[in-house]
């Protein structure tokens, strides 16, 4: 746990950079510093591996006052990337990822076959990518050797300043999304500066909005989304607030509208008589195995034969109940359809119920209106797992 008390940074020539800070980072939570250049990140973060020292307040980890630890012993609990990577050109990426391991006197074997596990952790090949020497990696490839040399000690907090701000944007949201995997397994408390609002919001369990060297807002994606604190934030969240919004609101099943479900071996009569007795214009359909296969209009009911199996048109689309509203929205539009069912795919995709365009705008009202704070990562997450 990262704890920030009154800190204060004022620069030789007079510059505050950092103003009165206070606010906690919880351990295993991924703590995202935006705002605008020159607004106060970077030595935030500084002040946490005592690159930069306060000018006054204090700094704790663990409940540990950092001033009174060596500098050295403290980096070694404390992982740092940085934009520019800072590899070493002469080393090959496998010593390269070796080095705090190797710094801290890991046997060489030891050192190498950790580098080695890290690396394919972030994605890369320790047989074909390790002998490389940095200059013959693509930039996204050098940042991920940046992580896995972070990660390389198992320190338990990592700062990430800018990471992925050097790299292409498609490239940069595969990182991202990689990054969110790789932490849903390692649990680091992680403070990652950037100055996009995007990135913040999709890595942040929760979020620091800055100005110019105090904090604005600290709070979830959701809540600095839907209610920014300050009209500085509302400017910086930008008038597409709400649609950033989608991405972090959740399906939950008290969104979702029930229509009448039949199945494909119901008489249609009986499955005419249903649809008339709810109002219903359409009934969703489920096979033998209670598997979403499609729908019928009452039309299709009307003075047929037969079963239900005959006249039922498929319906393939559908999501997972926790997907973000987002996924929701980009479903409807790409199938054309008023509705989309949603599943559990923990309980062997049973289906719940469906969302409507008037269900979706309710959810964005509910997550708006109501305890925003409590969107789980997890299901933030989902959205960039599903995309990749
Ligand atoms: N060594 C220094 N001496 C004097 N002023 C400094 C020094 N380092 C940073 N500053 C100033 O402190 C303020 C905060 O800088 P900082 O690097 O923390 O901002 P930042 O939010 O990380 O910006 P960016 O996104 O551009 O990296 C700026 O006004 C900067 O010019």
């Amino acid at each position: 746990m990262i704890r920030f008390e009154q800190v204060s940074k004022v620069y030789a020539d007079g510059t505050t950079a950092v103003d009165d800070l206070t606010f906690e980072v919880a351990a295993g939570e991924l703590v995202t510093l935006v705002g605008p250049s020159g607004c106060g990140k970077t030595t935030t973060m500084k002040m946490v591996n005592r690159l930069i020292e306060p000018t006054s307040g204090r700094i704790s980890l663990d409940g540990e006052d950092i001033s009174a630890v060596d500098p050295v012993e403290l980096r070694r609990r404390i992982g740092y990337v940085i934009q520019q990577v800072g590899l070493f050109p002469h080393k090959t990426v496998l010593e390269n990822t070796a080095t705090v391991p190797h710094l801290l006197g890991w046997k060489r074997a030891k050192a190498r076959a950790r580098a080695a596990e890290l690396l394919e952790l972030v994605g890369l090949d320790p047989s074909t990518h390790g002998a490389r020497y940095p200059e013959q990696l693509s930039g996204g490839q050098r940042q991920r050797v940046g992580v896995a040399r972070a990660l390389a000690a198992d320190p338990p907090v990592l700062l990430m300043d800018e990471p992925f701000g050097a790299v292409d944007p498609v490239v940069r949201e595969h990182l991202q999304n990689e990054f969110l995997k790789l932490q849903a397994e390692v649990h680091k408390t992680v403070l990652f500066v950037t100055h996009d609002i995007e990135e913040a919001v999709r890595l942040g369990d929760r979020i620091a909005v800055y100005g110019h060297g105090r904090i604005e807002q600290f709070d979830t994606p959701a809540a600095v989304l839907g209610a920014p604190a300050t009209p500085y934030v509302a400017d910086f969240v930008g008038a597409d607030g709400g649609l950033k919004r989608l991405s972090v609101t959740p399906i939950e099943p008290g969104d979702l509208v029930r229509p009448p479900v039949v199945h494909l071996d119901d008489p249609l009569a009986a499955a005419g008589e249903r649809l008339r007795a709810e109002g219903a214009r359409w009934a969703v359909v489920l096979d033998g195995e209670e598997k979403l296969h499609g729908w019928i209009s009452s039309a299709r009911t009307e003075g047929a034969e037969g079963t239900v199996g005959e006249q039922a048109r498929r319906m393939e689309a559908w999501l997972p109940v926790g997907a973000p509203l987002k996924r929701a929205f980009a479903t409807m539009l790409q199938h054309d359809a008023g509705w989309i069912a949603v599943l559990d795919p923990d309980a062997d995709h049973r289906f719940l119920g469906v969302l409507t365009p008037a269900a979706l705008h309710e959810a964005l009202r509910r997550s708006t209106a109501a305890d925003s704070r409590a969107v789980p990562r997890q299901e933030v997450a989902l959205e960039t797992v599903h995309a990749v």
